[in-house]
């Protein structure tokens, strides 16, 4: 049995698309899984080697069944990265009119991006919410709703036609999918790498989370992503998830890593790995005093100290 990568399904997901444009997916089999959930559980439990998932669009932020999943679930890691432009089309059955439509479904993060244009074209359309915009068609093409918003390229999958295409209320929207597996030793640097974390403080006081932060600053580290998860001990309780530039073998990341576990309660790694936006070329060079060598540099020094050598 060749290795296989969970992917959030049924056939016909964006997610289905993406994974697609990995080249380690033409070597396993692609299993489509009807949740986030299911698609992460069958990694934990060694059903597949990894699993494959939307975690963030630029329209609307995080996906939060993969972040809480991350964030709360058994350890997995992030190995890969992927992003996607995203235009959906509104698929009907053959026949069915823009005036016959009474309900629409999509996956929930479907929404925000298609707002503006329902409210003009489809005001009084009541949305259900679907686990996936493919399971959306599939639902369609089953008689339960009478439209879905998915890709066009799912029309064909489950016998619909795509009545309009290219709806999206934000230019250039992107959704951003991840390649989970189980933790392991991450993928030597590529040159252009994001490390993830998650960060819960150890209490609650006036700039916490500016300390948290400056552990990246001080250390001339750019943030991609910093979105607040509530951890479920209650109101104001929040753990937070952050995306950094750089691989935790830089220097500079690993050191921001050794400050934040000494003053976090906890800290989850979950992977550094090839940036999808950014090749090496296009990177800044690092901040003055911030380069491995610099870091190297510094810490001989101490260690000259240290010996009464300097
Ligand atoms: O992959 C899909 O088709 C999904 O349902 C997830 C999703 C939701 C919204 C935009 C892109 C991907």
């Amino acid at each position: 049995m060749p290795a296989s990568y969970a992917y959030l399904g049924p056939e016909g997901t964006f997610t289905e698309v993406a994974l697609r444009t990995l080249p380690e997916a033409a070597t396993r089999e692609l299993i489509p899984y009807v949740s986030v959930q299911s698609a992460l559980d069958a990694v934990r439990a060694g059903e597949a080697e990894a699993a494959f998932v939307p975690i963030e669009n630029s329209v609307e932020g995080g996906i939060t069944t993969t972040l809480d999943e991350l964030v709360a679930g058994a350890p997995l890691m992030i190995y890969r990265e992927v992003l996607l432009s995203i235009t959906f089309a509104l698929l009907v059955r053959p026949g069915t009119q823009l005036s016959d439509i009474k309900t629409v479904s999509a996956h929930p993060a479907a929404q925000p991006q298609v707002r503006n244009w329902l409210k003009n074209n489809l005001p009084d359309v009541h949305w259900e919410s679907a686990a996936s915009n493919a399971d959306a068609a599939r639902l369609v093409q089953e008689g339960q709703y009478d439209a879905a918003f998915a890709g066009e390229f799912a029309a064909a999958r489950y016998g619909l036609r795509a009545l309009e295409t290219g709806i999206h209320d934000a230019e250039n929207a992107q959704t951003r999918f991840v390649l989970v597996g189980r933790p392991a030793r991450p993928a030597a640097p590529s040159g252009a790498d994001k490390t993830s974390v998650v960060l819960w403080q150890r209490d609650d006081h006036p700039g916490g989370l500016r300390d948290l932060l400056g552990e990246f600053a001080t250390r001339g580290i750019n943030l991609m992503l910093l979105q607040s998860r509530p951890t479920g001990a209650g109101i104001g309780n929040y753990c937070f998830c952050i995306d950094a530039e750089g691989h935790i073998t830089d220097r500079r990341v690993a050191e921001a890593l050794m400050g934040l576990k000494r003053i976090c309660r906890e800290v989850r790694f979950l992977g550094s790995y090839p940036r999808a936006d950014k090749e090496r070329e296009d990177l800044l060079a690092p901040l003055p005093g911030t380069s491995d060598e610099e870091f190297m540099a510094a810490s001989d020094w101490v260690a000259r100290c240290q010996d009464g050598r300097f």
